[in-house]
């Protein structure tokens, strides 16, 4: 089997297709894989290291607003398609698939128009632009969450996944964990990060709930900062006096290698709303707060954030009403209640879908040519 997968810009998008090219190999042992992107996004570094052939065309983002800068880009998305069309012709695939990003459109578009079978795959509850367009040319679209199913046309045919997880996620198991964490069993466990590259706005919070949970007996903390601002965090630290040395129940690095650990021993999770996030705690059963970033494109983080609140999963803060105080008091009434943990554990619980590579895989078989 032949397939060219394509998906880029960053890495909520690529990590999904390198898992998805990965369950296909699986699937068909001599499946025949080509990644196309840009050499501009971040799939140009990643995709050759996880061993994948790589062919880079030109595309970029067009601007929401009207600018001049658009004409340059849509003279680009016309190049790109061109590209596209080459690529596809002299790769000759059975399938191609798209998990986002501006690179998908004229790939996906040129694949469709072609005639060859083509699936793309969204991974918020929002759907991006690119995917919303191309619902209504693909064969298949697979979605991380029930939430995004009323943004595609009515005659889409449009499948519950859910999003890849990284193997390990499953795998690792508590006890130990907690002792590679050097951590306790006999406490509440909160693990509070902010996204793979930190959130400042989570940590200015944190040194209020530091303060407040500092030495007490029944719970721990682990945070990671973000490299970025690890020292910042540890400064800010300093200047309010707070001293860590001071306290046994407090951990903060700047980055979780092994989130995987993290998360086998958590408890609960306080968080941004990234969907690779979401679809781990939900994996888990791990109830959540959940801080969505407002800034991430038309605030598509708030409206997975709402797919676990909506249902009980999850507490939502908006980012703009997070202070040290709405947190303490989120995370005091969570610890407080454990039938209340119990039962947002289980509602999270029942949104995991630990078997989305496998439905995806599913989905693009049902789509191949009969031979
Ligand atoms: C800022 C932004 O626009 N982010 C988007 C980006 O997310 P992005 O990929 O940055 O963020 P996600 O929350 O989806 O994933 C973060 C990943 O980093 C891991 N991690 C994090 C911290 C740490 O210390 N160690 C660690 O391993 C987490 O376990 C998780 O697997 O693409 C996603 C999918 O389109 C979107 O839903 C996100 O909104």
């Amino acid at each position: 089997m032949r397939a060219i997968i394509t998906g880029g810009g960053t890495g909520g998008h690529i990590y999904p297709a390198l898992a998805i090219a990965k369950g296909l190999q699986h699937r068909f042992p001599h499946a025949q894989i080509l990644y196309v992107g840009t050499t501009q996004g971040l799939e140009a570094d990643i995709v050759p290291k996880a061993n994948f052939p790589f062919k880079a065309i030109t595309v970029s983002g067009f601007e929401r607003k009207f600018s001049p800068g658009n004409l340059k880009v849509a003279w680009q998305a016309l190049q790109g398609y061109r590209q596209a069309r080459a690529v596809i012709k002299k790769f000759k695939p059975q399938v191609v698939i798209g998990t986002g990003g501006y690179v998908c459109g004229p790939v996906v578009l040129a694949a469709a128009r072609l005639g060859i079978p083509t699936l793309i795959h969204e991974q918020n509850a929002l759907p991006g632009v690119t995917n919303r367009i191309l619902s209504r040319v693909v064969d298949r679209v697979a979605v991380s969450f029930e939430d995004s199913m009323p943004y595609f046309p009515k005659k889409a045919a449009v499948t519950l996944t859910g999003l890849p997880v990284r193997p390990e996620i499953l795998q690792a198991e508590r006890d130990l964990s907690l002792a590679s964490l050097g951590l306790r069993d006999d406490r509440i466990t909160i693990l509070v990060f902010g996204g793979s590259r930190g959130a400042r706005r989570i940590n200015q919070a944190m040194t209020e709930v530091i303060r407040r949970f500092g030495n007490r007996p029944e719970v721990q903390i682990l945070h990671a900062t973000g490299q970025a601002g690890y020292r910042e965090f540890l400064e800010q630290l300093e200047r309010q006096g707070i001293n860590l040395d001071d306290y046994v129940n407090i951990t903060i690095v700047p980055y979780l290698y092994n989130m995987h650990e993290a998360l086998a021993v958590a408890d609960m999770v306080v968080s941004r709303a990234g969907a690779a996030t979401l679809a781990e705690l939900t994996l888990l059963g791990l109830p959540s707060i959940l801080i969505p970033y407002p800034y991430a494109a038309e605030n598509h983080q708030e409206h997975n954030a709402r797919a676990l609140a909506d249902r009980g999963a999850a507490v939502l803060i908006k980012d703009a009403e997070l202070t040290g105080l709405t947190l303490v008091e989120q995370m005091e009434g969570m610890i407080q209640d454990k039938n209340r943990l119990k039962d947002m554990a289980q509602v999270s619980q029942k949104l995991g879908r630990a078997k989305a590579l496998d439905d995806i895989v599913d989905c693009v078989e049902e789509i191949l040519p009969r031979p």
